[in-house]
């Protein structure tokens, strides 16, 4: 599947949601951001093994961080140098598998 950077339509269409739930468009590079936070520690792990295998079935990687209970995640296609479809999947994705813990 051919990746291409996002156009200004799809900015529109597909980013602006993830904005709306905590993303954020990160300054100086076309990546987006979000910091989580979890109830302890094997919480924030479990998210972070589903998403590690969705990572690893899309060849799309996460750049992220965790300690403890938190996890920041920058998401950014390496191949385009900026956003693709492939990082809004991604978000989708981490919003749901962290969603309705408990
Ligand atoms: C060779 C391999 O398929 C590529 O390097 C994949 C792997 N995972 C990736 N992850 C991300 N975030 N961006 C990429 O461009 C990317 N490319």
């Amino acid at each position: 599947m051919a990746v291409n950077k996002l156009n200004d339509e799809e900015r529109k269409d597909l980013l602006t949601p993830l904005l709306g739930s905590g993303w954020k468009v990160v300054e100086g590079r076309d990546a987006i951001y979000k910091e989580f936070f979890f109830k302890n520690f094997n919480q924030a792990f479990g998210v972070m093994s589903r998403v590690a295998m969705q990572a690893e079935k899309m060849d799309h990687h996460p750049e992220w961080f965790n300690v403890y209970n938190k996890l920041q995640v920058t998401l950014s296609t390496h191949d385009v140098n900026g956003l693709s479809k492939k990082d809004i999947t991604l978000a989708k994705f981490i919003e749901t598998a962290s969603a309705n813990l408990n």
